[in-house]
C-alpha cells in the first residue's frame, strides 16, 4: 500500500505543469494512472487540453475520465508527455517497458517537448539492468531473434500472459532480457538496434526531461536534466 502513496504523489504533481490548450501524452502503469486519474477531474472542472494515449490501456482510461484524445496521427507535437519507469539512473537514462507498452511509449516520448518521468522511490538505482530490459519483437522468425538475443548475453525470456505468449498492443512479442549491470547503455541500445526483428527496446536514454520521484511518505523529489534532452530519432 505504501508504494501507491509515492506512486500517488509524483503522478499528481507532474500535473501541475499542464497548460490550458496543451496536447498531452498520456503514459501507461500503476504510476501514470494517478496523473491520468487528475487530469481527468481537471478536465471535468474546464480544464481544455487534448491527449495522446501511450496504450490501450490508458487510452480506456482516458475515456472513463472523459479526457479528450486525439489519434496520434492528428498530432505534430507533444507539449508535454507523462509517463512512468520501471529503472532510472542518475543520468535521467531508463528502463520502460514492464507493462509492455514500450513502442508507443518510446514514439510519443521522442514527439513530445518535455517528457515527465514520474516514480515511486523504489525504481531510483545507480545503475540500470536489474529491472529485465523489455524488447519488443515481430512474430516473423521471432526464434531467429530470440537466438541473436541469446547470443548478445541477453537471457531471454518470452513474456507470457497465462498459457500463451503476452502480444503487445502493435501485435508482437516481448522478450525480457536479462544484461545484468548495464554500465554502458548507450552501446547496449546501439547493439540492439542492430539486429532484425526487434521493434524497439526498453531503454530510453534522452527523454526524460524531468524525474519527479514520490516516497511513501507522501513527499516527493524532482529532478531535472542539467543538460536539454537530445532525441535521436
Ligand atoms: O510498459 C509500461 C510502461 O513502460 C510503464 O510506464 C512502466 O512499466 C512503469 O509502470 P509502473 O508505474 O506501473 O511501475
Amino acid at each position: 500500500m505504501d508504494i501507491n502513496i509515492g506512486k500517488k504523489a509524483a503522478g499528481e504533481r507532474a500535473v501541475d505543469f499542464l497548460q490550458p490548450g496543451m496536447t498531452v501524452g498520456l503514459g501507461t502503469g500503476s504510476t501514470a494512472y494517478y496523473a491520468i486519474k487528475r487530469i481527468g477531474g481537471m478536465v471535468r472542472d474546464g480544464l481544455v487540453i487534448r491527449a495522446v494515449a501511450t496504450s490501450e490501456e490508458s487510452a480506456r482510461l482516458a475515456e472513463l475520465e472523459q479526457i479528450p484524445l486525439v489519434p496520434f496521427d492528428q498530432v505534430e507535437v507533444i507539449d508535454i508527455d507523462i509517463d512512468g519507469a520501471d529503472e532510472v539512473n542518475d543520468q535521467l537514462q531508463l528502463i520502460k517497458g514492464g507493462g509492455g507498452a514500450l513502442l508507443r511509449e518510446k514514439i510519443i516520448a521522442a514527439s513530445s517537448k518535455e517528457m515527465i518521468v514520474v516514480v515511486d522511490e523504489n525504481k531510483l538505482v545507480k545503475t540500470l539492468g536489474k529491472f529485465p530490459l523489455p524488447v519488443e519483437i515481430i512474430p516473423f522468425a521471432w526464434e531467429l531473434t530470440f537466438r541473436h538475443l541469446v547470443a548478445l548475453g541477453a537471457n531471454p525470456v518470452t513474456r507470457m500472459l497465462g498459457n500463451e505468449r503476452f502480444v503487445t498492443d502493435n501485435g508482437n512479442y516481448i522478450l525480457d532480457c536479462s544484461f545484468g549491470q548495464i554500465t554502458d547503455a548507450v552501446e547496449l541500445n546501439t547493439q540492439l538496434k542492430e539486429i532484425p526483428g526487434i521493434v524497439e527496446n526498453g531503454l530510453f536514454l534522452n527523454y526524460a526531461s524531468a524525474v519527479i520521484v514520490g516516497y511513501k511518505d507522501g513527499t516527493i523529489k524532482e529532478i531535472t536534466r542539467p543538460y536539454p534532452a537530445t532525441k535521436s530519432f
